[in-house]
């Protein structure tokens, strides 16, 4: 594959969206194709696995298990690969995702599947050449993205941003594609943090 593969992770409200936005227009003032996308996809099954995590996976009643929900969001990205992914990058373009398999890891890993099995599941998915992990504390995401609700809810929801941002930071010591950004900093500051990776990155091809 001759493209540039280049995907931001983190938990919700990290600034992922923002940095992955900053970073095409930076590719593209500079002349290079770029293709700006995420998953869950925007296709008709990315939608249902959207609307499915947003109502608690439930279906018909009942919840469907973690299990299931993890190979729902692998079909998407099978799909996301197939039809998006790699066409672009054959045609030499810079694709950017906001999230990838890494999410399925971090997060399903936090709902207490077995990450091995979760790394197995995805191994279909081709690996970028970087990952930018924008980490921040639990209780920023939370501010960001101004997540309200029951007290009881918003502890629950805190202590899931928790785990996930600490299996984000596990996966960052196996993966060595991972380089971690502090996302504390306004967003200029991450974006120059950013495009200094990706310099050297294209510095070395
Ligand atoms: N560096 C930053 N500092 C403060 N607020 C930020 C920063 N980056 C993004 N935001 C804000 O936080 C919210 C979530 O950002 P977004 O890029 O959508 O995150 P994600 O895609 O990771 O969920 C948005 O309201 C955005 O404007
Ligand atoms: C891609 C992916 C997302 N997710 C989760 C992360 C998010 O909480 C949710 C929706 O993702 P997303 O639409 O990116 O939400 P946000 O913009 O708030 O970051 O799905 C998984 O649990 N596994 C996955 O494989």
């Amino acid at each position: 594959m001759d493209g540039l593969f280049i995907v931001f992770e983190g938990i919700d409200g990290a600034g992922k969206s923002t940095q992955a936005r900053l970073l095409a227009e930076w590719f593209r003032e500079k002349g290079y194709d770029v293709v700006l996308t995420k998953e869950p996809t925007d296709s008709e099954l990315g939608n249902f696995v959207k609307r499915l995590i947003l109502i608690g996976g439930i279906i018909n009643g009942g919840r469907i298990s973690h299990e299931a929900e993890a190979l729902l969001f692998a079909a998407d990205r099978a799909e996301h690969v197939k039809k998006v992914i790699e066409p672009a990058l054959r045609e030499g373009k810079v694709v950017i995702s906001d999230r990838y398999f890494y999410s399925s890891l971090a997060y399903q890993w936090a709902r207490g599947l077995d990450v091995e099995w979760l790394i197995s599941v995805n191994s279909f998915a081709p690996r970028p050449h970087l990952v930018i992990l924008l980490d921040l504390p639990a209780k920023e995401s939370m501010r960001r993205v101004r997540l309200r609700g029951a007290e009881s809810e918003f502890d629950k929801l805190l202590e899931l941003q928790r785990k996930v941002r600490e299996n984000y930071l596990k996966l960052a010591e196996r993966f060595p594609e991972f380089r971690i950004v502090n996302a504390m900093a306004p967003v200029e500051d991450i974006h120059r943090d950013v495009v200094a990776l990706v310099e050297h990155e294209l510095l070395r091809r």
